[in-house]
Parts: structure tokens; sequence; C-alpha cells
């Protein structure tokens, strides 16, 4: 199969790497034109604006002109790396608008004698085009990366099967209330009972939406400020800022009626729930995990389908 790079790719942009560098000799080649163009304003500066007895220009803003000949240089390389052609050549276009207009009017307008459209009006409508292209490409560039950016934040943030809150998210979201002068912070874990028999009978795939359906049935219903999250497996955590222990025996005892009342891709399956408070002084999040972990087990123990709640002092009560 043969294939055949597009001329001007519109796809996005950083998919494929290295898709907007122009050609090698392009490069050279364009480089040498502006750089001859730097060289011609030298001459113009030497030789013939004392021939036609113009006033020098000063030596602050020949180099303000190499300064900016150097942005533009520089900038032609930060648009290349974005891998999309019609930014390098709108750069161009502003390029050789600014470069026409700042060192070769002269030359056009009283050496060769070009008529106005061609020379001042014509840089200008060069360098205008040049960089409405330019500021159309760099919104459709923000765009992009805005997309991007969220994508990112999505993927680094939750969890893919059930879209809820991924383990990460659900620790710096617990590290945070947790400090001194938090929030303070009650933490719901819950474990669906004999999932494994749910995969030996439906398969993995009917368990993958049974995992989908008890996020939906216990989400369903939490009180504002509460986040549901899934730790892994058919582990999950509900994180109540603010709130009691005992808040939390009541939202994990509602939530477990309501995802046994319910029916899922395996028809009715049920959870254990262990609920854990933040103890005095109490600051990480593995700490608070751990006993909420220990209340689960509690409910494991007690026959499941049941809420057991540990008490900051360790106390223990199903
Ligand atoms: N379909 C599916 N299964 C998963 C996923 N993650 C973990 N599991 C399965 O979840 C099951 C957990 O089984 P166990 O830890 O024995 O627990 P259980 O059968 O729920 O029993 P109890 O927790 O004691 O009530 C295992 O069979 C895992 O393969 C997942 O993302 N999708």
């Amino acid at each position: 199969m043969i294939c055949q790079r597009p001329l001007f790719p519109i796809s996005p942009l950083f998919d494929e790497p290295r898709r907007g560098a122009l050609p090698r000799t392009l490069r050279w080649t364009l480089l040498g034109l502006v750089s001859l163009g730097q060289l011609a304003t030298l001459a113009w500066y030497l030789y013939t604006l004392p021939l036609l007895g113009k006033p020098f220009p000063s030596p602050l803003s020949a180099l303000a002109e190499s300064g900016i000949y150097l942005m533009g240089m520089m900038l032609l390389k930060a648009v290349q790396q974005l891998n999309f052609l019609p930014y390098t050549y709108s750069l161009l276009m502003v390029g050789l608008g600014f470069s026409l207009e700042a060192s070769l009017i002269d030359v056009l307008d009283e050496v060769l004698a070009m008529p106005f459209w061609l020379s001042t009006a014509g840089a200008s409508w060069l360098r205008m085009l040049g960089l409405f292209l330019l500021a159309l490409g760099l919104l459709r560039l923000a765009r992009q990366l805005r997309g991007q950016m969220n994508r990112l934040h999505e993927l680094a943030t939750l969890d893919e099967l059930t879209g809820l809150s991924n383990r990460r998210h659900l620790q710096t979201l617990a590290q945070r209330w947790l400090q001194p002068g938090g929030r303070g912070l009650t933490l719901v874990m819950f474990d669906i009972d004999y999932f494994k028999q749910v995969n030996d009978r439906f398969g993995h795939s009917v368990g993958d939406r049974t995992l989908q359906d008890v996020a939906r049935l216990v989400g369903a219903g939490l009180p504002p400020g509460a986040v549901l999250g899934r730790l892994g497996g058919e582990e999950f955590a509900i994180l109540l800022p603010g709130r009691d222990a005992d808040w939390g025996r009541q939202v994990a005892e509602a939530r477990r009626l309501a995802l046994a009342a319910g029916t899922t891709a395996a028809g009715s399956v049920t959870a254990s729930f262990g609920v854990a408070s933040q103890g005095p002084g109490e600051t990480a999040f593995d700490a608070l995990l751990h006993r909420a972990d220990e209340a689960l087990y509690d409910a494991k123990s007690a026959g499941r389908n049941c809420v057991c709640v540990v008490e900051p002092l360790s106390l223990r009560s199903c």
C-alpha cells in the first residue's frame, strides 16, 4: 500500500509528529531569502540612503529590526513544532509582509518605481492576510489544546469503565479535606457481594455492565457534596466531606437498600458497606481507608448486604 502524505493536513495537530515540517531544502531556501532581505536592508542603510539624501536610521532601530528578525525565526521554529503546515505558511506571509515593508519598500518605490498598490499596500495586505490566517490557526489550536487538556484531565481523574472518580482523584480530594483546617471527612467503602459468581455465571462483559449499573444505582441518590468513586475491581468509595460517622451510616444504609432494590445486568445484586470518619489528628487518607476497610470486612463477616461503622476510637458496630 502506498501511503501519500497530504500537502495541507487538516487532521488534529498532535497525532502525527513532524507533519507540518517544511521540506529541508525549502526551509533553507526560505531562511536564505529572509537573510538576504536582511542583508539588503543593511546595504540599503549603508549605501542607498546616503545617496538619496535620506537620514540614516539610528543604530538602536537597526538593532531592534535584527531583534524582530530573530524573534520571527524563533516563532517560525515554534510554529513548525505544531505539526500543521498552514501555520508555517501564514507566518511566512507575515514575515514577508514585514520584510517588504521594513526593508524593501523604498527600493521598490523609488529605485524600481513600482506602483503604490504593489509595494506599500501590497506589503500591508500580505501582512494582514498572514496575520489573519495565523490568528485563525491559533484560535483553532487553542480550541484543540483545550480539548486535549480536558481529555487529559478526564484520563487522570476518571475511571474508564464507570465514569466515576478514580482512586487517584478520590485520594486527592480526600487528602485536601483531611488537612488541618479542612472540612473533615467520612468515608463509606463498599464492595459488591459474591461478584466473582457474576463473572463466572454470565461472563466478564456482563460483569462490567453490572459494575456500571451498581455505580448508577448507588450514585443516583447521593446527598449534595458527596463524591462517588471506584477504588478498583468491585470496590467503591463515597467521600462525605464535612460529615460525621452517623451521617455516613445513614447514607450507606440508604444506598445499600437502593442497590438491593434495583436491577443490574446480572439481576439483583447486593453490597457490603464499611464506614469510617476522620479521627482526631488523622490526616492520612490511607489510614482512614484502612479503617473503612476493616468495617467493610466486618460487614462481610456479618453475612454481607449490611453496613458496619468503625468510630474514630476504633469502636465497631454493624
Ligand atoms: N467484570 C469485571 N470483573 C472484575 C473487575 N475487577 C475485578 N473483577 C472480578 O471481581 C471478582 C472479585 O471476587 P472476590 O474478591 O473473590 O470477591 P467476591 O466474589 O465479590 O466475594 P465477596 O467480596 O467476599 O462477597 C473477581 O472475580 C475479579 O475477577 C472488572 O473490572 N470487571
